[in-house]
């Protein structure tokens, strides 16, 4: 997967080369570059925002800046032999970026983010790109970002860590919150590990148990507790839950 970030803070993109997407760029897995937008910036202030049309608070990012890099992005990426881009637009407006859309974005061969500043980009830059390419404008969530910097980080690792080979266990994201299958939408239950005592705390006997059968209804127990104690939202999406419907109405 190639990936292109267009941003006026590289620096804010250094985590890319650590951890999971390091490594998996390190591995060849993911092919990362990153733009300074203010290279393709022709004054002498390197001037990329101004007032917006119909007054109003905050800054507005300048089409052309944004223009001229993408189009040099996009030339060089299919020179590289890249193809069937997607332009991934992080806004507070964007539709939720959940596990499925991760999932979906995995399987796409190049990602362009465009992480924007102020209060956004000219809406013609996405117009015009959405006339070559899909463009999908995502939210990370329920609160207010001063940039889309964050959100490409948030994006890519979650994206990253569904490629072949990146993850060390290939079924380490099986069990995932939200991954499909019969732990679908439930949130991940207590995890432990050695010593098998602590300051007084110990394991739940089961887990010691060596019965998988029980270990696993015991797991699905306790993701399903967890999930009606924090994501009731979620409780009417699971497939059949651990209790039947008189348990979880008593
Ligand atoms: C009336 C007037 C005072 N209001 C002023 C706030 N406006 C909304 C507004 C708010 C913040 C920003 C800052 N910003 C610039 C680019 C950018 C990309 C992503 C995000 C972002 N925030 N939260 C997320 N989950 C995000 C994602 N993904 C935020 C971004 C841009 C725009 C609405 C108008």
């Amino acid at each position: 997967m190639r990936l292109d970030v267009v941003t006026i803070f590289p620096e804010y993109l250094e985590p890319l080369n650590v951890s999971l997407v390091g490594k998996a760029r390190a591995r060849g897995r993911l092919d990362v570059h990153v733009h300074d937008l203010r290279d393709w910036t022709y004054d002498r202030h390197n001037t990329v925002d101004d007032t917006p049309y119909g007054g109003g608070p905050g800054m507005v990012m300048k089409t052309e800046p944004w223009g001229d890099c993408l189009d040099d992005a996009l030339a060089s990426g299919y020179e590289s032999g890249a193809h069937s881009p997607v332009l991934v637009v992080p806004t507070p407006s964007g539709r939720p970026f959940t596990q499925e859309l991760a999932v979906e974005l995995s399987e796409r061969p190049w990602l362009i983010f465009t992480p924007a500043r102020y209060e956004g980009i000219d809406r013609r830059v996405m117009d015009e790109y959405a006339t070559r390419l899909p463009v999908y404008e995502v939210s990370i969530g329920d609160y207010v970002l001063a940039g889309g910097e964050a959100a490409v980080l948030v994006i890519t690792e979650a994206v990253a860590r569904l490629l072949p080979g990146v993850l060390g266990n290939a079924e380490s994201h099986r069990d995932d919150s939200f991954a499909p299958g019969a732990m679908a939408n439930l949130l991940e239950g207590p995890v432990y590990t050695k010593p098998p005592e602590w300051r007084g705390h110990g394991i739940p006997d089961v887990l010691l148990s060596g019965h998988h059968g029980r270990i696993a209804r015991w797991r699905r127990d306790e993701a399903f507790k967890r999930t009606a104690q924090n994501r009731p939202d979620l409780i009417e999406r699971c497939e059949a839950s651990a209790f039947d419907k008189k348990d979880r109405e008593t």
